[in-house]
């Protein structure tokens, strides 16, 4: 083929792959190469497919519910789900982007991961549609992707299926289908752009546009930072063609030959799309996600190049799995953007991530660190009048910002020092440029800029893009999350800064920010000047002494634990206040991965939590409109509705509650159907013998007892129970004893002999010899009372009076004289009776 055409994007007719695919292949690179972007027509895909997807699509966002879209909201780590976005603008700023999206922004997305990587919950309204989405997804994989790397593979000089091979559909990889819906922008929302400038992540992209057009892309003519007065390309919709385009990952791996080149959304070019939605939906193509990410071998003209650290992860980007992570980490408002990977003079990422410098300052704090592109402030981010750490622009900067003075900037009041002695940033970015040449590898200095771009006073349009302090804002500042974050800056940074046009909306001048990185805590070092400075050595030891003392300090509680559990102590149960402080957790950067893992999960539910109080945010918001909007008979209306209902619910509860009061207390002992059912079944006493038995007439009289655990044992009583004893009538079984009839009668009884007998054996009639009477102790009977002689009280001086039952001297008491008789008597009895 010839050379390319650079003023049009170029089309490809897809249908020569079975034709003549090594001509196809060198097309397609040659295209890639200079546009990074081409139409490919005969794709293999059918229209009614497409139509279908836009059918749904269209469906989804437009009858859903706003609840039931967020109740599945995107999230970073995921990359899946509903997300509303806007503020899309200054994504990739320090790219000289200075897109300003619409006022409202609305625009909405839903993303949907294939089913092997992951089986993401959807809202019903999708949900019944998964099936086909995912056929329809699988199909663009075969029948687009799959052929398409064949082509790009041996474009580059690789096998027809090594990069097939390394995207399996059915192998899980941050592959994904975004819907996208830009509703008509009401009027007077003038903003050009509805989707900031940015390069896509993955390998490839393959765009679907419905008939409104509005993808804009930067012509090849354009290299380095973007300049106000470059004029972006259109993107027509052509019919039954779809767009592809590269991403990051592919300039990567084709060692920076293949360009991912910048791209935006703005209003249709044309005025009959004015007032009319727009669909469009990506297919992100990303290769499994265990692949290496390293520049592939046998590529000629690729630049080897070592992946960096990721100054968010911390650690070596080394799958595609680590650098998605790393360009998902963080937002666009952090100051901390994550970089793409490799980008060179002519704006292709060639480059690094942000590195870690050795003099870095401390890592920020946690908080910091977000899964989400829409993280808090840095703590040391510019605020007008405050003091920020700053650092010196270099000479070459100051001498092109006098080269090219900046109208709109006011006098520059120098923020105050900051106290932390700066590490040379200036140098070593521009050691850095000069590293780049050496080793290819290229420090982002101008990335520090960002934060000041950010910091710096907004002009008055901007402003009113976002000061309306809507959580949909916030949510929409991550618009670009999985696809639109700025591309890194490389060597030509000191060009481009020369260039840097994104004053316009600057009032103060740039500020140069020293990169705050995540680094492991393992690997922190601190600047020589730094009173915590340390040799490597030195940090060995520390590292080992604290590991030591993490070592002792559990010893410690697990053998106070096991003291306080044997005096019977809840020690274990970490709620003892005996703690000393000694025992805080002082683990930190034992288990970095772990840690790592934990600050993943605590922030996924931040993120959660966040998003769920900014949907009620919104429902809020949406409501009170809904209220302004409605007539005064309307609002009464709907407020009566709404109290009648209320009532009838109050009542009808109070008398549901009384009524399970009343009758459905389930007391202290209730237990549960099914408790009550294995209660039922237990065999709570065992059988004993008795059980067996159920008539006690057929044992022996010796085991008919009532307590069968005292047969044969001493205490046992030969008494079953008192029925068949005749408690009242005390003494007839001494007729038994004594036998009946016969000898003279000694008493009343007549027939029984008791003569000699203790009275107290006698039956209740015959005691006392026929004298009835008590017997025994109660024998004595109580006497007459009689009126005793006063006697003179000698401490009062009167004289009281008192009667006594006895006299007072017991042994002189006739009474007394005759009860001791009848003990003799008694006695006298006994003895009788026991000589017998
Ligand atoms: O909506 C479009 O046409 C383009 C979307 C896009 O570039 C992206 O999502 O990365
Ligand atoms: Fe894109």
């Amino acid at each position: 083929m010839g050379s390319v055409d650079t003023e049009n994007i170029p089309i490809v007719d897809f249908s020569r792959f079975d034709t003549d695919l090594p001509g196809l292949a060198q097309e397609i690179k040659k295209i890639c190469e200079t546009w990074g972007f081409l139409y490919l027509k005969n794709h293999g895909l059918e229209q009614s497919q497409v139509d279908r997807m836009f059918n749904i699509s269209e469906t989804f966002f437009k009858t859903t519910p706003l609840e039931e879209k967020a109740s599945t909201p995107w999230n970073s780590v995921l990359n899946a789900g509903y997300d509303a976005r806007t503020g899309t603008e200054k994504y990739f700023a320090e790219n000289g982007a200075t897109d300003i999206t619409s006022k409202q922004d609305a625009k909405e997305v839903f993303v949907i991961r294939k089913q092997a990587s992951y089986d993401q919950p959807m809202p019903p309204s999708l949900r019944k549609f998964n099936p086909e989405i995912q056929q329809f997804m699988a199909d663009t994989h075969q029948k687009i992707a799959v052929r398409l790397l064949a082509c790009l593979g041996l474009g580059l000089g690789l096998t027809k299926d090594q990069l097939p091979q390394m995207h399996k559909h059915e192998s899980p990889s941050y592959t994904t289908l975004r819907l996208i819906y830009y509703p008509a922008l009401e009027q007077g929302d003038d903003a050009p752009v509805r989707l900031g400038s940015h390069s896509d992540q993955g390998v490839i992209t393959i765009l679907f546009q419905n008939q409104i057009a509005g993808l804009q892309v930067r012509p090849p003519k354009y290299t380095g930072k973007i300049k106000p007065d470059e004029k972006w390309l259109d993107a027509p919709v052509i019919p039954g063609a779809v767009l592809i385009n590269i991403g990051e990952t592919l300039t990567f791996f084709s060692g920076g030959l293949m360009k991912s080149t910048l791209h935006k959304v703005a209003r249709s070019p044309k005025p009959e799309d004015v007032g009319k939605d727009r669909y469009s939906m990506a297919y992100f193509c990303h290769p499994n996600q265990d692949t290496l990410l390293e520049v592939l071998e046998g590529i000629e003209g690729a630049v080897k190049r070592e992946t960096p650290v990721s100054c968010v992860t911390g650690r070596q980007v080394k799958t595609v799995k680590d650098w998605i992570e790393h360009r998902h980490s963080l937002g666009v408002w952090s100051g901390l953007r994550p970089q793409a990977l490799f980008h060179d003079k002519d704006h292709r990422p060639t480059g690094t991530l942000c590195h870690q410098l050795p003099n870095m300052p401390p890592p920020m704090p946690s908080h910091m660190m977000r899964m989400t592109a829409n993280p808090a402030k840095p703590v040391g981010r510019y605020r007008p009048g405050k003091a920020v750490a700053e650092q010196e622009s270099s000479d070459e900067e100051e001498s092109e910002e006098e080269q090219q003075p900046q109208p709109q900037r006011k006098p520059q009041a120098r923020a105050a020092p900051s106290k932390r002695p700066q590490a040379p940033v200036q140098e070593e970015s521009e050691d850095d440029d000069e590293d780049e040449d050496d080793e290819g590898f290229v420090t982002d200095p101008e990335d520090a800029e960002e934060p000041s771009a950010a910091a710096v006073p907004q002009p008055a349009r901007t402003t009113s893009t976002t000061s309306r302090p809507s959580p949909v804002k916030q949510d929409l500042t991550q618009a670009g999350s999985e696809e639109v974050w700025k591309q890194d800056e490389s060597e030509e940074q000191s060009e481009e800064e020369e260039e840097d046009e994104s004053s316009s909306e600057e009032e103060a001048p740039q500020r140069k920010f020293q990169r705050p990185t995540f680094i492991k805590k393992t690997e922190r070092k601190s600047t020589p000047g730094d009173a915590a400075y340390q040799t490597p050595d030195a940090e060995v030891e520390e590292q080992s002494r604290r590991l030591a003392q993490a070592d002792l300090l559990i010893k410690d509680k697990l053998e106070r634990d096991v003291l306080a559990r044997a005096q019977g102590k809840k020690a274990w149960d970490d709620d003892d206040d005996v703690l000393p402080e000694s025992l805080v957790d002082d683990t930190d950067g034992v288990d970095p991965e772990a840690e790592y893992a934990a600050w993943k999960v605590r922030e996924l539910k931040r993120l959660k939590r966040d998003r769920e109080a900014l949907i009620a945010r919104e429902k809020e918001i949406e409501e009170i409109e809904r209220r302004r909007n409605l007539t005064a008979e309307e609002r009464d209306k709907e407020d009566k509705q709404y109290l009648d209902k209320q009532r009838e619910e109050r009542e009808g509860g109070r008398s549901e509650a009384q009524f399970l009061a009343r009758y459905h207390h389930k007391g202290a002992f209730f237990q549960g159907d099914e408790t009550a059912e294995i209660l039922k079944r237990r065999d709570v006493m065992g059988a004993r013998f008795e059980d067996d038995v159920t008539d006690k007439s057929v044992l022996p009289e010796y085991m008919r007892l009532r307590d069968m655990t005292k047969l044969g044992k001493k205490g046992r009583t030969r008494y079953t129970d008192l029925k068949g004893q005749d408690t009242g009538r005390f003494g007839e079984e001494v007729k038994r004893w004594r036998g009946s009839g016969g000898g003279p009668s000694g008493g009343a009884g007549g027939d029984i002999d008791t003569r000699g007998l203790d009275e107290r054996f006698l039956p209740d009639d015959q005691r006392g010899g026929g004298n009835a009477g008590p017997t025994g102790a109660n024998a004595s009977a109580v006497g007459q009372r009689r009126e005793r002689d006063s006697y003179r009280d000698g401490d009062r001086g009167e004289r009281r009076k008192r009667s006594y039952s006895r006299s007072p001297s017991r042994s002189r008491s006739p009474r007394r004289r005759k009860r001791e008789s009848d003990y003799d008597l008694d006695r006298d009895r006994r003895r009788e009776v026991e000589s017998r």
